[in-house]
């Protein structure tokens, strides 16, 4: 489900429990910001928080990155879609058919069913991450390919890094979805992610939504870091 208004900012609510979530989700402001919830807070708290996040006004990203069989899959979508959530995703790498699969289960939902989008390459990865599974392709290629097998699958975009986005804009279209984490303001640590790019630069490459977790969530002030990001990419 879609707001009327288009927040750009997904902030990942990776929170050990629920209570320092609500803590900061109580200062935000929906019209601003959209809220992810992931494999931590989702097995600590579940669905009830999703909804009590949800009655506080805010579109969900659910990413829990299912990749199973199709029948385990579609069915792990439609329970997000009974949920509620603005967008969920799957692994690309499950292949044609449990994408497939994922479509058209959530297709019976009409109006009310939730982005689906695939994750590609995760933003922690580089090259020899990927040569460490056997795929020799650069980052970016393999990007492409998952990208290219999502949209022919009829999904509504992928989650790979602002570094791709040029590329996959100019091959997708505008209308292919860009979800990309990864985000770093120049000033916040790298951490474990290794495709990273400012806010300003990603919305500039083509990035359609920001992921951004620890440079709101483990800064002095998540309020203030969320609004100098907020105010940066403004307009753009
Ligand atoms: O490729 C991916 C897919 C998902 N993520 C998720 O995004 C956030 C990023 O958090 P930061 O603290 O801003 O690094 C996190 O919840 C990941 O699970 C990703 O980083 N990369």
């Amino acid at each position: 489900m879609q707001s009327s208004i288009d927040p750009k900012i997904i902030v990942a609510l990776d929170f050990p429990s629920q209570d320092p979530a609500l803590a900061l989700v109580d200062r935000l402001d929906p019209s601003k910001c959209r809220l992810k919830v992931g494999k931590e807070l989702f097995t600590r708290s579940g669905p009830q928080l999703v909804q009590t996040l949800q009655r506080k006004g805010f579109d969900v990203f659910l990413d829990l990155k299912f990749h199973d069989i199709p029948n385990t899959t579609s069915a792990a979508v439609a329970a997000a879609a009974d949920l509620g959530v603005w967008m969920v995703n799957v692994h690309a790498s499950g292949g044609e058919k449990m994408m497939v699969a994922c479509r058209e289960r959530l297709e019976t939902f009409g109006a009310e069913k939730p982005l689906l989008i695939a994750v590609t390459v995760l933003t922690s990865m580089g090259a020899e991450d990927l040569a460490g599974i056997g795929i020799t392709d650069s980052p970016e290629i393999q990007v492409s390919r998952l990208a290219t097998l999502t949209r022919n699958c009829g999904l509504d975009g992928v989650v790979c890094s602002a570094q791709e986005a040029p590329k996959l804009k100019a091959e997708q279209g505008a209308d292919f979805k860009l979800v990309t984490p990864g985000i770093r303001p120049l000033t916040a640590d790298k951490g474990d992610q290794q495709r990273i790019m400012t806010p300003t630069d990603a919305l500039k490459a083509g990035s359609d939504y920001l992921v951004i977790g620890r440079p709101i969530t483990q800064a002095p002030d998540p309020l203030a870091a969320l609004e100098d990001i907020h105010s940066e990419v403004m307009g753009l």
